[in-house]
């Protein structure tokens, strides 16, 4: 069946090569661990924390991002052996494309491009809420009506910042490369600023009792009735705090984590991608999961979580606002401000990376493809990215935005997951220089917690996500099925097999 073909992934690598569509490689392995780090450290620590502090998890927010780190290193672990198994553009997906055939391939990229772009748009809104929180009380403070799209009708410095990033995109990786090492510095300081002078104003009766007793509804006593997404379905009030509230948190906070599965999407513009994704990938979560653990602990120990603002878009820098120590409350806004633009920026990146691929391999319009005569990036598709991150950014709110990218992210990991294993069986003998330690037990515990922190997600986000994937559904069979690159090369092989006499060779492009 056409829609099973697979490219195989010597063919993978060779279409890389071609002059008209290359990639140039400069990256090394530190490049990548600070671009993990770079798209790592954003909105989840600096607005999310504070959300879920207040509204699901109390002090064991520190918790939830352990059990989200816990997921992600066993997805990551996986990711890091494809990335070495399959080192070009396009992450996931070019590796699903080489073990599971072109029609998971299209799923994959489509779920990606949501996870980039909305992931690109949630960091454009976030941006704006520091930037307002450090205006404030200033003459060029933003009004509330253009401020955010909940409280006003748009929110404009998300929109503008978001086409910011995609300018300097077109003009060139290594300008940007370079631009996100100073950023890094900046956030990675501001983070430890945060460590070192928030334990001064901890107060350990603030973390007591670490897990606040859950306040269940009368309906959500107990058991499966406490995930969101049975309690959204049943339209009853999900249960808040406790283990349940923790666990429900760390489905929201995975968004913290998201990210390191970008280093593999540029595997392709690596100087040594076998050695150098796996160290990017699993140095930058090591980490940041230090980091998130210590600032969690912070923010919950600085100030009550009862007290914290649920929809506080900076809450960092009010925590340090209200324990009176302000000069650190503008440091975290301008550090967070310049952080979070690095983030939007990288996964505008990555999505136009992923894009890349897809036209290239024919299931977008190939002429997407092209690259830049000067700046050498695909400059056509990175337009047509940032214009619509832009206009996502401007009227979404971050919540509904983070919770998308979560959804889409998990369904990623649990397919990379499951290829991983498959792909060890279906092709050994391919060289692997990094290999998942136990490779079906952690291919197995990655599927399943990703699969229980989606069923932590509301029934609204699911069915947002059912209605993307159903529209890729369609793009799919209406364009890539028929315009594909392997179904070019079945179509003349079969020709090419019909005039030679021989019917056998039909179809070969697609086995492995
Ligand atoms: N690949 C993504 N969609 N990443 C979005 C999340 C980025 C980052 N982890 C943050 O906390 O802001």
């Amino acid at each position: 069946m056409s829609v099973m073909r697979t490219k195989s992934v010597e063919q993978a690598i060779k279409d890389t090569d071609e002059p008209e569509t290359r990639l140039r490689k400069d990256l090394g392995a530190a490049d990548l661990v600070v671009f993990g780090i770079g798209v790592l450290i954003g909105a989840g620590i600096f607005v999310l924390t504070g959300t879920v502090a207040a509204s699901n998890s109390g002090p064991a927010l520190a918790l939830s991002f352990l059990i989200a780190a816990v997921a992600c290193a066993l997805a990551g672990l996986c990711y890091a052996e494809f990335a070495s198994t399959v080192p070009v553009a396009g992450s996931a997906y070019t590796f699903s494309y080489a073990s599971f055939g072109e029609l998971v391939a299209w799923i994959i990229g489509w779920d990606l491009a949501l996870e980039f772009t909305i992931g690109a748009s949630a960091l454009s809104v976030s941006f704006s809420g520091y930037l307002q929180e450090l205006l404030a009380g200033t003459p060029v403070e933003v009004p509330a009506q253009i401020g955010s799209a909940s409280g006003g009708f748009i929110d404009l410095p998300a929109v503008v910042i978001a086409l910011v990033v995609m300018v300097l995109l077109i003009r060139g990786t290594k300008l940007s490369s370079r631009f996100n090492q100073v950023i890094v510095a900046i956030k990675l300081a501001v983070v430890a600023t945060v460590i070192v002078v928030g334990i001064t104003l901890v107060d350990p009766g603030n973390w007591v009792p670490f897990i606040p007793e859950s306040q269940p509804t009368p309906d959500t006593e107990g058991g499966f009735l406490q995930l969101p997404l049975i309690t959204s379905l049943l339209g009853i009030e999900p249960a808040v705090f406790g283990v349940a509230g923790m666990v429900a948190g760390a489905a929201v906070v995975f968004f913290a984590f998201i990210g390191f599965d970008v280093v593999a999407t540029t595997a392709e513009e690596a100087k040594n991608p076998q050695r150098d994704v796996p160290i990017g990938i699993l140095g930058s979560l090591a980490v940041v999961t230090v980091l998130y653990a210590a600032v969690s602990l912070i923010v919950t120990g600085v100030q009550d979580y009862r007290d914290i603002d649920p929809s506080d878009a900076a809450p960092l820098a009010t925590a340090f606002n209200a324990a009176g120590v302000s000069w650190m409350g503008d440091l975290i806004s301008v550090g967070a401000c310049v952080g979070l633009v690095a983030v939007a920026m990288i996964l505008m990146m990555g999505q136009s990376r992923v894009a890349f691929a897809m036209a290239r391999d024919g299931l977008l319009p190939r002429g997407l493809a092209k690259v830049h005569p000067t700046y050498g990036t695909p400059y056509r598709i990175t337009l047509i990215t940032g214009v619509v991150v832009a206009a996502i950014a401007g009227f979404v709110d971050l919540q509904t935005l983070a919770s998308l990218v979560n959804i889409g992210t998990l369904f990623a990991f649990i397919l990379v997951s499951i290829g991983v294993a498959i792909l060890r069986r279906t092709r050994p003998d391919l060289p692997r220089s990094f290999r998942t330690p136990a490779v079906w037990v952690v291919a197995v515990l990655a599927t399943l917690m990703c699969l229980y922190l989606m069923l932590n997600l509301s029934g609204e986000t699911w069915l947002r996500f059912g209605i993307w994937m159903a529209i890729g559904f369609v793009v799919y069979a209406l364009y890539g099925r028929k315009h594909s690159r392997l179904a070019e090369r079945e179509r003349e092989e079969a020709a090419a097999g019909r005039s030679a006499g021989s019917a056998g060779s039909a179809g070969s492009a697609g086995e492995q």
